[in-house]
């Protein structure tokens, strides 16, 4: 037990997990029966000793890498599913690319998208109120919103990771500074996501941020307990949790509830008098106002409503963008100098800069084909997550697969092997390897050609785009709407990094850490900068 503390050492999940790992072991032991199909195998399990499923399910704390490896290779490159030993939750069922498809077009009544997101989120207690998550208007506001506005918002974020940049990497043109990487992406990331979900100057209000960010965490957290908790112990304890959450949402209404009162009588009056002298700003507040509007929905006006809906919105947002442009830093600053990544960029990124006179828009950012294939490729080998796409299956008699016959109980848990699927040597050729141009080869090639092969290549290869070999903001119908805001702000922050800093390479990739089934980079990491003569 010793070894696997200090293995997850740094990681603010990894010690309340140990800790009620162990009082789920009990529980799985002395009563929880389980009821997954028995036509289907286990990887890890060795049935001939005693407590199989639960030495499964231990190993897979320290194992996952090597368990996911060995299921992929045994069952899902066949075609086959088998069942993986979750350490932090319920056992899931992971089926084979060739069924992803199937998947994915299952109806939500049938596997449920949402409710999987819900309950491994502990959505009963971590979102302030049931009610915001059951009936999740702020996905819809992103869903019908935020990509149809993503040109006003890219001027916005561009000056909003300006001005971060400044604030914390500073203007010293003389000495390199140490700067903590991992600490500086959550609050660019922090900043430009709530210039567009917030607006100023709220956005970049330290107590708001700090909160927010607090915030976030503590769903990170308290999901983890709740999940190796017996279900009858979440009302208790879920409740005594999201004590913190509502303390750090209380810090952030400080702020947003009247800067949404303020916006709400702005856009009244422009409603009642277009003349009145006021701009509209495009952000998540008026977008969410004006759906509300649309839709008849006077709950969804409600400056309160809004300051919650904001927090889950935020946690969406936040760790996930931190976590993959850390990524992608450390594997573009690793990558050896004799592949030229660095610069490749950076000719790429000065170049386009000066073509589009230094304003930025969907269309100039999107000729950043090189800097696109270095965040894709990190997103594909450095990914966090391992498991995608997963659902919980909804109907009382379960959910049988069609070709495998098996049928999965109501309330389990089925998905996908992402991480194996990202590192098969029959999809991506030296799977391993950091290739920050993989993706974007074929694009400069075809656009020297240009015609249909380069219409082919931008639809396949652009970091927005899913499939089944690249899963990293999942696939179909549920695929994280905010990866297209997510693409221009993080080709934004490594214009910014690269056109206005000097960045001192790293001489070798620090190991990202597996902690149970997720892969987290080092969160103590600095790196050398200097601001550009
Ligand atoms: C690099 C950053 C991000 C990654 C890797 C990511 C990844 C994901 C993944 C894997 C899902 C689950 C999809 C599924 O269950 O099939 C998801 C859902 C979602 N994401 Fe993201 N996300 C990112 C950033 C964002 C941002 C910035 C926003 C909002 C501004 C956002 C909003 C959402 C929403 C609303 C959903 C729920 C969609 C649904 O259930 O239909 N995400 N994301």
């Amino acid at each position: 037990m010793e070894a696997i503390l200090d293995a997850l050492d740094n990681s603010q999940v990894a010690r309340p997990l140990i800790l009620t790992l162990t009082i789920y072991v009990l529980w799985t032991v002395l009563f929880a029966s389980s009821s997954l199909p028995s036509d289907l195998p286990w990887i890890g399990r060795d049935q001939s000793k005693v407590f199989s499923s639960l030495r499964a399910t231990i190993k897979s704390v320290s194992k996952s890498r090597e368990l996911l490896a060995e299921g992929y290779q045994k069952y899902s490159s066949k075609g086959k599913s088998y069942i993986f030993p979750t350490c932090d939750g319920p056992r899931e069922i992971l089926v084979p690319r060739s069924s992803l498809r199937w998947l994915l077009e299952q109806p939500d009544n049938v596997l449920s998208a949402a409710e999987y997101h819900n309950e491994s989120l502990g959505g009963d207690y971590n979102f302030l109120d049931k009610y915001l998550i059951q009936d999740a208007f702020h996905d819809h506001v992103i869903y019908r919103s935020l990509t149809r506005n993503l040109q006003a918002v890219i001027p916005e974020v561009w000056d909003e990771l300006g001005r971060t940049f400044e604030d914390i990497w500073g203007t010293d043109r003389e000495d390199w500074k140490e700067v903590p990487l991992m600490d500086s992406m959550m609050t660019l990331v922090g900043r430009a996501s709530n210039r567009m979900l917030v607006g100023t100057p709220v956005c970049r209000n330290k107590e708001y941020l700090a909160n927010m960010m607090k915030y976030t965490t503590d769903v990170v957290i308290n999901s983890a307990i709740l999940r190796v908790l017996p279900k009858f112990l979440h009302p208790v304890i879920g409740r005594m949790l999201s004590l913190r959450n509502q303390w750090h949402y209380s810090r952030t209404a400080k702020y947003t509830i009247p800067h949404i009162q303020e916006r709400l009588r702005h856009m009244e009056r422009k409603r009642n008098d277009p003349s009145y002298g006021w701009e509209q700003p495009s952000d998540y507040i008026t977008w969410q106002i004006n759906l509300a509007i649309a839709e008849n929905k006077s709950i969804e006006m409600d400056p309160v409503t809004i300051s919650r809906r904001l927090m889950p919105i935020n946690f969406a947002a936040i760790h996930t963008t931190t976590i993959t442009i850390t990524n992608a830093v450390i594997d573009i600053l690793s990558a050896s100098a004799s592949k030229g990544v660095l610069e490749g960029l950076r000719e790429e990124i000065e170049e386009t800069y000066a073509a589009c006179n230094g304003v930025w828009t969907k269309a100039s950012l999107a000729l950043l084909v090189r800097t696109d294939s270095a965040i894709r490729e990190s997103m594909r080998v450095s990914n966090f997550m391992t498991r995608n796409a997963l659902r919980r299956v909804m109907p009382a008699a379960g959910v049988t697969h069609p070709v495998e016959n098996w049928t999965a109980p109501q309330g389990s848990y089925i998905g996908i092997d992402m991480h194996s699927i990202h590192h098969d040597p029959e999809i991506y050729p030296s799977p391993a390897e950091y290739d920050a141009f993989r993706f974007s080869r074929a694009r400069e090639e075809a656009s020297a050609s240009a015609g249909d092969a380069l219409d082919k290549v931008k639809k396949t290869e652009s970091m927005s785009t899913t499939s089944g070999d690249f899963l990293t903001f999942s696939h179909g119908r549920h695929a994280c709407p905010g990866r297209f805001f997510v693409v221009y702000e993080l080709k934004m922050l490594l214009a910014f990094m690269l056109l206005n800093y000097d960045v001192q390479p790293l001489t070798e990739r620090p190991q990202n850490k597996w902690i149970g089934g997720n892969i987290v980079p080092p969160s103590d990491l600095s790196i050398r900068v200097k601001r550009k003569a």
